[in-house]
């Protein structure tokens, strides 16, 4: 699938096709209400929050299943009360929904609510190829992360990457959001170097006022300083304003080489305004036929 890449300036790479999106279990109608902006088969995740039922969350995994879209269930590790849930959870998904997708992430808290220590701890645990996953994200950090020293997070990926090979499962990226592009090719240059292969989503903020972004940044360890907002094209003294990744996504769009950054696509994190993040996509990158 392509999609037509509207901007003057053409790309080194078609970094926007086949994009990737983000919903929580609370944004079901805002989808419902945006599919006809998105390309059927786009891959959307749907995210593990705090606060969320599972029955919601399958909910809304459903909907991106019966709305033509590929539903990508995130599971935190730390967040997990028992194998039990888990298993619970996915023979759920498997049941109403039918997934070939999942994204693992550690998550937040400062320590295990139950069993899983990581997301290394859900792959190997071998639950997912058994309900028909296939294959399965984990996470990058262009600008690292506030509480995971550097090599302790390459170990990670690494890791990762070798436990899901190991069971015959695809895997790929999803990256932390970020605003610099520099951080991000840079990282991208270095994971490369280490012989990271597979493909990365590189994920971007939808547009949102500037007090949302610096509100998610510092909830979620990324760097959002006055300088860097300049860079992505507006300040943070116009905290009502609205920002969107146009200049992040045209300088990546100019700079990624594949040969020397590898496999790039983006992912987008709406952070709640859904049907805003799926109409800036359509309306700045073309609407989306397979
Ligand atoms: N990228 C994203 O979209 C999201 C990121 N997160 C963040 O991801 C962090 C790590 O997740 P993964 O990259 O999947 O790590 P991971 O599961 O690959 O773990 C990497 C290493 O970091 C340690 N670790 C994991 N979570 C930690 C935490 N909260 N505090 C301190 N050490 C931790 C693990 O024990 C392991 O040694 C979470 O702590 C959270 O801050 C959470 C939700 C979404
Ligand atoms: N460290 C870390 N922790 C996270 O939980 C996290 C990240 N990083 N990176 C980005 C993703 C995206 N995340 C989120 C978290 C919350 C909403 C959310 O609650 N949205 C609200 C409205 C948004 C608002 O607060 O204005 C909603 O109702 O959907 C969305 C995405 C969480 N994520």
């Amino acid at each position: 699938m392509k999609l037509a890449y509207a901007d003057q300036h053409a790309p080194t790479v078609d970094l926007i096709q086949s994009f990737s999106l983000e919903m929580t279990a609370k944004d079901i109608e805002s989808l419902t209400d945006a599919a006809p902006l998105i390309p059927a088969g786009t891959p959307i995740s749907v995210t593990y929050l705090p606060g969320e039922e599972m029955p919601a969350r399958v909910a809304a995994a459903q909907a991106v299943k019966n709305l033509g879209f590929v539903p990508v269930p995130h599971i935190s590790a730390r967040r997990v009360l028992s194998r039990d849930d888990l298993q619970q959870f996915l023979a759920m998904l498997d049941e109403h929904v039918g997934i070939e997708r999942a994204f693992v992430i550690a998550g937040d808290p400062a320590s295990p609510m139950g069993p899983y220590e990581d997301a290394l701890a859900i792959i190997r645990d071998g639950l997912l190829p058994a309900v028909g996953v296939r294959k399965v994200g984990i996470s990058g950090y262009p600008e690292g992360h506030p509480d995971i020293d550097k090599p302790k997070l390459a170990k990670a990926m690494h890791d990762k990457i070798a436990a899901l090979s190991d069971q015959g499962l695809e895997a790929e990226i999803m990256t932390q959001f970020a605003f610099d592009a520099d951080a991000i090719l840079v990282w991208l240059e270095r994971i490369r170097q280490e012989g990271v292969t597979i493909p990365v989503r590189v994920g971007v903020p939808g547009p949102a006022s500037v007090k949302k972004l610096v509100r998610f940044a510092a909830r979620c360890g990324v760097g959002a300083s006055a300088k860097v907002m300049l860079k992505y094209g507006t300040s943070i003294t116009k905290l009502l304003s609205t920002a969107g990744p146009e200049k992040l996504i045209e300088e990546l769009a100019d700079r990624i080489d594949p040969s020397v950054h590898g496999d790039v696509l983006l992912h987008f994190y709406p952070f709640g305004a859904f049907v805003d993040t799926a109409q800036f996509i359509a309306n700045h990158y073309g609407t989306a036929k397979a």
